[in-house]
């Protein structure tokens, strides 16, 4: 980057801008194109041979790859201590995913110093970031304490502004039997002392964890303390998730994979983000993913993201979430690409990040690839060969 701090991104073989005023499609795909970043943003995006003249960039030649927003990964539980190998090893050989594997994180978390629990994030969001993620949520949610609570958002803050209190992931430990008095302590305590820190007020709404009028009162409880509502449902049954977030009008409702057509109605007439989590139905071997396919049809705005956690879905891989999306949820490369980008935003509420327009954040990759298909096309390959965030390259991984 020069001392004006603008770059010219040139040889762009295909551009995926997210705008369909730029270029074709919903992805407002651009061929021959090329871009200028100037502090953090993009101040120009178009064909190749119309490159503003005098413009003293420093010159980026990306050799026809492919170049697309970076990834907005909308739902990531960073911040904990510890991991669960023996439990997932032991799921392979039949052993059900429950609810209750939380707990051990919880311990786990408790245990580990702020310290810790920073470097195990900052070495993820480093993964994440080399793997096309340049913005990634945060969730709370191995505390369930107010003191662990508070002290994972402030861990999570250093590292993303999109951070969730999921005050109510499971019942810890000192309240079993007793989720109603935990319930009452997250409304009138936890979330009143860490609302300052969070964003987002999240639940785990589903057996095994919280019920609907549970979910309801930590949600409205954390709408009352100025934040947003997102929810965890419909994951491992059908259940009162999707409604309830709609009627709540949450950001998004995360996993989905047990729908009814009731809940496909409701989400395609709110402005509720259906955000899918396929590797979670991936590694817990789910019995179904989710139906994708209706959701789209239906006019359901779908989001990706990689639900990266030590239970259910130890990856930072979007490429791997596009990749399963297209194999096993029959969403189009082009659909899978924009869930993982502009529908991540969308879950977020950002309208700054997952397109590349003028004004927009610099934030993007380059593959190693001539065409976004390719993510899918070539699973497991590392195809993330540049990232952009800010407009600024973001070093190798090592
Ligand atoms: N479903 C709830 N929470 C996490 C899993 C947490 C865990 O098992 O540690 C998820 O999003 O998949
Ligand atoms: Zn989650």
């Amino acid at each position: 980057m020069t001392s004006d701090g603008s770059v010219l991104i040139t040889g762009i073989g295909t551009l995926i801008t997210n705008s369909p005023e730029l270029g074709d499609g919903p992805l407002g795909l651009l061929h021959d194109a090329a871009m200028v970043f100037r502090d953090g943003v993009v101040e120009w995006v178009g064909p190749a041979a119309r490159v503003p003249d005098g413009a003293a960039h420093h010159r980026y030649d990306v050799d026809g790859r492919a170049v697309l927003p970076g990834f907005v990964d909308s739902h990531a539980h960073l911040v904990f201590g510890g991991e669960r190998a023996e439990e997932f090893a032991a799921r392979m050989t039949g052993e059900p995913y429950g609810a209750g594997g939380i707990r051990t994180t919880i311990a786990a978390t408790r245990g580990a110093s702020d310290d810790q629990l920073d470097a195990n994030m900052a070495r993820l969001v480093r993964e994440a970031l080399a793997a096309g993620s340049t913005t990634i949520e945060c969730k709370s949610g191995y505390g369930q304490d107010i003191d662990t609570e508070m002290r994972s958002l402030r861990v999570a803050g250093r590292h993303t502004g999109e951070t969730t209190l999921l005050a109510a992931h499971v019942t810890p430990p000192e309240y079993t039997g007793r989720t109603d008095d935990y319930v009452e302590m997250v409304c009138e305590r936890m979330i009143p002392d860490c609302a300052p820190h969070a964003k987002w007020i999240d639940v785990f709404c589903e057996t095994g964890a919280f019920d609907r009028d549970q979910s309801e009162a930590v949600l409205r409880a954390g709408i009352d303390a100025g934040l947003t509502a997102r929810v965890h449902g419909n994951q491992l049954g059908p259940g009162p998730g999707v409604q309830l977030a709609v009627e709540l009008g949450a950001a998004s409702v995360d996993h989905v994979t047990h729908t009814t057509a009731d809940d496909v109605e409701a989400l395609a007439a709110s402005s509720t983000v259906a955000t899918l989590l396929p590797t979670a139905d991936f590694c817990t071997r789910s019995s179904r993913y989710p139906d994708a396919r209706a959701m789209l049809d239906a006019g359901v705005t779908v989001a990706l993201a990689a639900d990266c956690n030590p239970g259910t879905s130890y990856t930072t891989s979007i490429p791997l979430c596009i990749a399963l999306a297209v194999r096993e949820m029959h969403m189009s490369p082009d659909e899978a690409v924009w869930a993982a980008t502009a529908g991540g935003a969308a879950a977020l509420q950002r309208n700054d990040i997952g397109r590349l327009t003028v004004g927009s954040r610099a934030d993007a990759i380059a593959l190693d690839a001539p065409s976004h298909i390719h993510l899918a096309y070539r699973p497991g390959v590392p195809l993330v060969r540049e990232v952009w965030k800010n407009g600024a390259p973001v070093p190798a991984r090592h």
